[in-house]
């Protein structure tokens, strides 16, 4: 897996941070020394897979970069059901393209790659939607449109997984909670200066709201039980389910 070393030099303009080639090349190594948590969501994604994803059904993996949740959720899907792995970045679908064609010809359920807005996406008999750090990159006033969508295309008993980086309006939380974060990125290897780079270049891109906020929405879309199931620091992973009928 190739390092992270992107912002390990002095840049004199930090620009807008991008899901570019240069991202995509080390993009494992960078979620899991940027995400805490990262490793274990995943691996609960594959668990969710294996109870939700139904036969015939729709998996969307909405924001997949290099499909790390759609290889997962793949190992549980029954065969007849089709994953759907969407993303706007040439870079990543082209490198997921590549990894899928290396896959052994096994007896698994097809996936089909998107390269598009997740925004444009036309969605059907969903059983499972997972948003594992996307929905932040989305402007915020689109999000509630975006996950109305997503439960109009769900089946009932269906689930959809939000993972955020999140907030807090209490100013001790917030600091607390970021500092504890910037310990955990000092303990994976970047330096002081890869980090407030890095900070300045998700500014105004990566836009996190609080737990309160997303769950609220969720409710608002229609999802009548919406809840964290994981948290490590500012990081968080949601639940939220359409009722059965
Ligand atoms: C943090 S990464 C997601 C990580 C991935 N879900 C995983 O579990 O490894 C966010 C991804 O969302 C994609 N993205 C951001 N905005 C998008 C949009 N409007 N439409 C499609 N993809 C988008 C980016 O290109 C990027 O690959
Ligand atoms: O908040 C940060 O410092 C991050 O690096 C987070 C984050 C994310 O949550 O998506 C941002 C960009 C990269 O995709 C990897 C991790």
């Amino acid at each position: 897996m190739s390092r992270d070393n992107i912002f390990a030099l002095r840049h004199d303009k930090v620009g807008q941070f991008r899901f570019d080639d240069e991202v995509a090349q080390v993009f494992p190594d960078m979620i899991s020394r940027s995400v805490p948590g990262y490793a274990s969501i995943l691996s609960v994604i594959e668990q969710l897979a294996a109870r939700y994803v139904t036969a015939g059904s729709n998996v969307y993996d909405l924001g997949c970069s290099l499909g790390a949740a759609t290889f997962l959720m793949r190992q549980q899907a029954p065969r007849d059901a089709v994953i759907h792995a969407v993303d706007n970045s040439a870079a990543m679908m082209t490198r997921l393209q590549q990894r899928l064609s290396e896959e052994p010809a096994e007896q698994r359920c097809p996936v089909q790659l998107h390269q598009c807005d997740i925004r444009d996406l036309p969605m059907q008999n969903a059983s499972l939607i997972v948003l594992n750090f996307t929905l932040q990159f989305i402007p915020e006033q689109d999000r509630s449109q975006l996950l109305k969508a997503c439960y109009q295309a769900m089946q009932p008993g269906a689930a959809l997984v939000l993972s955020e980086k999140v907030c807090y309006q209490d100013p001790a939380q917030q600091h607390h909670l970021t500092e504890l974060h910037l310990d955990f990125k000092r303990a994976c290897g970047y330096s002081e200066m890869e980090i407030s780079q890095k900070r300045t270049s998700l500014e105004n891109t990566l836009i996190p709201e609080s737990i309160e906020t997303h769950c609220g929405r969720l409710r608002d879309v229609g999802f009548a039980s919406a809840f964290p199931w994981f948290q490590c620091f500012n990081f968080v992973s949601m639940l939220a389910l359409k009722p059965d009928e």
